[in-house]
């Protein structure tokens, strides 16, 4: 095919039309939405800032907070299509100029990557999104010359989206190189089957106190071998659904809801969970009987966790504090360490990671996760157990770090898993016994019903 485009020069302006005036566009319904998520895509591509900090409606980016919910809703639609499918909607506005856009342009760029997300992949009519477009570019200094240009390569993208989407994906690369290579690297031939997964939504999972069955069928879910109900992608928010007000389950990917189940023991026993909130794993422990403290060093996630545990009517001691300043003469039973990691396994709901995280954030993360690892297992009684777990997909964070740990404390082993415990997840235990999820796991004939986010967990026991 042979792709023809507007110029990035000479397309100024659509001919016969006066310049509208900045002023009078700011009123335009649904401007302010593009022009803040044009902002956003740039903080992430741009700064590696990360979306669910700027989104948080608490500390998040004021261009963002600002926003009436409704357009809170479409920013957050178009930020995630536009960062799922970043790769396509580059390419197919390099493809629609004759000349490349020029190497500053970048605030020209997000305007047409705003845009392009709503043409390619939004319920969005095509012209609402080219003239918002263009009432964008004419309300930037920045951007006004080349609002002609933006007009251009919009139209014709609408015009022509039938067949350079479905060319574009087939020879695009999905994500960053590095991440790419990163995955080929770990898993070989089921990467690419990884990587067209976790550019797909997920699911929606439920731990249930109990009774998943019943559940399933009253919100018309599946019951995943973890125990888990899978909701496929519901209309609207969770917290509109049975049971939630009840407290009868909470939002938990059913990977998440594996290192919580590799204690062997948990009714009576004093389990400190060290990085703990929002709470999932926190309130599994406590709901199969155990005395847990909870512990992190965010004030704010912490407050977040006590909610969340209230709302489902659970108890649990919680104390704010960095996991290596815990110090505990006695022990404990059993320790959770939900170390903090890259969250590459989450990529299918924060499809910004690929855009903030780099190879040296893996590397660093691995030192942290290690250092946090040693304290906790100080804080294991003898008999005690010990597990720890990562959103990660990177075995550099997971698989390599613990073996490192159990090079240097002999006195350490790993309690394998049965690879029968959980039937369809077979695939999820390794040689050695570790627990390792990725989103090309749990396959299902219906794709909204498929897939894990990445994970990794193990138990460990002292000789
Ligand atoms: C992956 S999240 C934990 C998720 C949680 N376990 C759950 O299941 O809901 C990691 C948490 O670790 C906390 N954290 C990071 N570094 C920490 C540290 N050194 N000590 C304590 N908490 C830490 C973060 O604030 C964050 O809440």
């Amino acid at each position: 095919m042979v792709l023809t485009g507007a110029r990035t020069a000479g397309a100024r302006r659509r001919p016969g039309k006066a310049r509208p005036r900045p002023d009078a566009d700011k009123s335009k319904p649904g401007l302010v939405a593009r022009q803040a998520a044009a902002r956003l895509i740039a903080a992430v591509t741009e700064s590696r800032a990360s979306l669910d900090g700027l989104l948080d409606p608490a500390g998040g980016n004021p261009a963002f907070t600002g926003l009436g919910d409704q357009d809170r809703l479409l920013v957050r639609a178009i930020l995630l299509s536009a960062l799922r499918h970043l790769r396509v909607i580059d390419a197919a506005i390099d493809a629609l100029v004759d000349t490349p856009l020029p190497e500053g342009a970048k605030a020209l760029r997000q305007v047409l990557r705003v845009a392009a997300a709503q043409i390619l992949y939004l319920d969005v009519p095509d012209r609402a999104a080219v003239d918002l477009a263009v009432s964008q570019a004419d309300a930037d200094p920045r951007n006004r010359r080349f609002s002609g240009l933006v007009n251009a390569v919009l139209r014709r993208l609408a015009r022509e989206r039938d067949t350079l989407l479905p060319q574009l994906t087939a020879v695009t690369p999905r994500f960053p190189d590095w991440f790419e290579n990163r995955l080929a690297g770990t898993y070989g031939a089921a990467a690419a089957e990884i990587v067209a997964r976790l550019g797909e939504p997920p699911a929606i999972d439920l731990t249930v106190k109990s009774d998943a069955e019943g559940w399933a069928r009253r919100l018309g879910g599946i019951v995943l071998p973890t125990g888990s109900v899978r909701l496929g992608r519901p209309d609207g928010p969770v917290s509109g659904l049975e049971g939630f007000e009840e407290g009868a389950w909470w939002v938990q990917d059913a990977a998440a809801s594996l290192p919580a189940q590799l204690f062997s023991r948990l009714e009576g026993r004093e389990i400190v969970d060290l990085c703990a909130a929002p709470g999932g794993k926190t309130a599994q422990l406590v709901l199969a009987g155990a005395r847990v403290t909870a512990c992190d060093q965010s004030a704010t996630r912490l407050e977040r966790l006590r909610g969340n545990l209230a709302r489902l009517g659970l108890d649990v001691e919680t104390r704010l504090g960095r996991a290596q300043d815990l110090v505990a003469p006695e022990g404990f039973d059993g320790v959770l360490l939900d170390a903090p990691c890259s969250s590459t396994g989450t990529v299918r709901r924060h499809p910004d990671i690929p855009y903030t995280k780099t190879p040296e954030d893996i590397a660093r993360l691995a030192v942290v996760q290690r250092a946090l690892l040693d304290h906790a297992a100080g804080l294991v009684r003898p008999g005690g157990e010990l597990v720890f777990s990562n959103c990660s997909i990177d075995p550099e964070e997971g698989e390599e770090m613990v073996a490192g740990f159990l090079a240097d404390h002999p006195g350490w082993r790993i309690r394998p898993v049965d690879p029968a415990r959980w039937p369809g997840l077979e695939g999820a235990v390794t040689d050695k016994g570790e627990i390792r999820t990725h989103p090309a796991m749990l396959p299902h004939a219906d794709p909204r019903l498929a897939g894990l986010d990445g994970f990794y967990a193990v138990a460990l026991v002292r000789h």
